[in-house]
């Protein structure tokens, strides 16, 4: 059965205007993916549609060998969204507790996961007492006691502190290292470097598919801030001729393939 999620000419409306637009990539299963871009540029619209709570416009996405949105799919994805989404007025163990027995799994899972995201010490706290940054790792740790094949985390390091960002990093590895599909937001790039593979996203489109070592040598950029920028100022146009010379870097959308026929 295929596995990971299979993104096919995805177009997406939001608001009667384009928000996504040809995007075609692949995100295997064992590796941590970054979906990095600027605010605004589709971040959260692709997450969703491939949770399948965005309606598309055209595309298809195939998430774990089913369709997005599959109701077999519940129990198999995990999405933490940016918005709070535990219960204010339950402990950070309630809560937890709570998704595991949704899930069918026990307390001990519920403890396990509180240890991961570094929450032991503030179990028995309410929710609705948590600063931001531990409020976020209480809603990834209901995301990751069911143990989903596909975790979706939209920003889940914003407002932590640099040890908890690389303690969570180092928890997405371990558990891409054991088969799950981890796609990670960010906006921002200094994180880029703690993914295996980035997928750069910019008003919509795919940009580049690339690990952080290949983005480098294409670019010829050391740091990949510069390197991003580097492929915006190189435009559209640029883009499209490195992938018809380097087809698995770089996206290969029906437009960009367009656009390189044209310039040769
Ligand atoms: N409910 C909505 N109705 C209309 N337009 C929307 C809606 N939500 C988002 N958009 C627009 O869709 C575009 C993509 O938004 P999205 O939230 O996917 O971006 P993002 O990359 O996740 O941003 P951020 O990093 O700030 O979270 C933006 O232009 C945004 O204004």
């Amino acid at each position: 059965m295929p596995t990971g999620v299979q993104i096919t000419e995805l177009n997406v409306n939001r608001g009667g205007r384009s928000v996504l637009t040809d995007f075609t990539c692949e995100i295997p299963p064992g590796r941590v993916t970054g979906l990095l871009g600027p605010s605004g540029s589709g971040k959260t619209t692709m997450m969703r549609a491939i949770v399948g709570v965005q309606r598309i416009r055209s595309g298809t996405i195939t998430v774990l060998g089913l369709a997005a949105g599959d109701p077999r799919l519940r129990r198999r994805v995990g999405y933490v969204t940016q918005e709070p989404s535990i219960y204010a007025d339950l402990s950070v163990a309630a809560n937890v507790t709570y998704f595991a027995t949704l899930y069918g799994v026990g307390a001990a899972e519920a403890h396990t996961a509180i240890g991961d995201v570094g929450l032991s010490e503030a179990a028995d706290q309410l929710a609705g007492n948590l600063s931001g940054g531990q409020h976020a790792r209480a809603s990834l740790a209901c995301a990751l006691v069911a143990h989903p094949e596909l975790l979706i985390l939209d920003e889940p390091t914003v407002g932590q502190d640099p040890v908890l960002r690389r303690d969570l990093w180092q928890h997405f590895h371990r558990l891409a290292e054991t088969g799950t599909t981890v796609l990670v937001s960010s906006h921002v790039m200094d994180e880029a470097a703690r993914c295996d593979r980035l997928l750069l996203i910019r008003q919509g489109r795919l940009i580049a598919d690339d690990t952080p070592d290949g983005l480098r040598r294409t670019t010829g950029e050391t740091d990949l801030e510069a390197a991003f920028l580097s492929l915006v100022s190189r435009g559209t146009d640029a883009l499209c001729r490195f992938a018809s010379r380097s087809p698995p870097r770089f996206a290969s959308s029906r437009n960009c393939v367009t656009i390189a026929a044209r310039s040769h």
